[in-house]
């Protein structure tokens, strides 16, 4: 049995066939990268695989078992806007994670648990580079710091899948080096299964086990809506090898500018 299953997936708004028949094997420790043409459908994907979205036809499994149908501590999700809370220090924002988790109502834990959620904190707040940062606030560190922040959130409540879009896409390239470390680094440590969108081919290839890209087989300019993305390619990048990224760009059917540019 897969780790996790798609099958028959789509999704639909309104007469709008956005996802298309996806039918996907996923296996323990995958680390998928995502490509595709804006607005094919890759965030849409991404809540689907959340539970903030649900499929119109189809499902996904996770162990044999449909995936709950909302979000929960299974799957854990960074979003390339910083999604930590202002009025909370780094230490606060990631005992909070827990405590929301742990205790939905309240959003507190008490005695014990309240001591063992801060050590976690305050563990993985080192494992992501901003041990000196921890009475810091949101405002008070620059866009990888809260990025590294927003990490160590999802962290805690020790997610089996994580779901990265564009983590990176606001950071400046030499800080990007650095969280692309950081995340191989994590992936291994907490045995993750990941999947990133990302609009940067080359950091897919890099980044990857697998490299999948969104595209539509088939496209009628008279109903632009009619037609869904498929996965239209589902590469093994874990070798990594410059001839492969040559054919990958080679054979994306839309390639832009922006992903010739990142072969330079
Ligand atoms: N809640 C919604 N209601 C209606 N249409 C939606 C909704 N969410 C997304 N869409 C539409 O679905 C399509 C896919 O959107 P999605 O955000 O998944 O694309 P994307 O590939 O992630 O794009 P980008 O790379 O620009 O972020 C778009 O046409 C979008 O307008």
């Amino acid at each position: 049995m897969a780790f996790l299953e798609i099958q028959h997936l789509w999704k639909e708004y309104g007469d709008q066939v956005v996802l298309e028949q996806l039918n996907k094997q996923v296996a323990k420790g995958d680390f998928i990268t995502i490509v595709g043409a804006s607005g094919c459908g890759k965030t849409t994907f991404l809540n689907l695989l959340l539970g903030t979205e649900q499929p119109t036809r189809g499902r996904i499994t996770l162990n044999g078992a449909p995936l709950k149908p909302e979000p929960n501590a299974e799957r854990g999700i960074v979003f390339q806007r910083y999604s930590v809370f202002p009025h909370l220090t780094a230490l606060e924002n990631v005992i909070i994670a827990r405590e929301l988790e742990k205790s939905p109502v309240l959003g507190r834990l008490f005695g014990k648990a309240k001591k063992a959620a801060r050590t976690e904190a305050e563990t993985l707040l080192d494992a992501v580079g901003l041990g000196h940062a921890k009475t810091k606030y949101p405002h008070e560190l620059s866009g990888g710091m809260q990025q590294r922040l927003a990490l160590a959130q999802s962290l805690i409540k020790k997610p089996a899948i994580l779901l990265l879009d564009e983590p990176f896409g606001a950071l400046d390239p030499g800080i990007r080096a650095d969280m692309h470390n950081l995340v191989l680094q994590l992936w291994h440590e907490h045995q993750l299964t990941i999947f990133m969108i990302t609009h940067d081919l080359k950091e897919g290839f890099h980044l990857g086990t697998r490299l999948w890209v969104f595209d539509k087989d088939r496209y009628d300019p008279q109903a632009p809506g009619a037609f869904g993305a498929q996965i239209t390619y589902d590469l093994d990048v874990s070798q990594k090898d410059r001839a492969q990224l040559e054919h990958i760009i080679h054979h994306h059917s839309q390639p832009t500018e922006e992903v010739q540019a990142s072969l330079a």
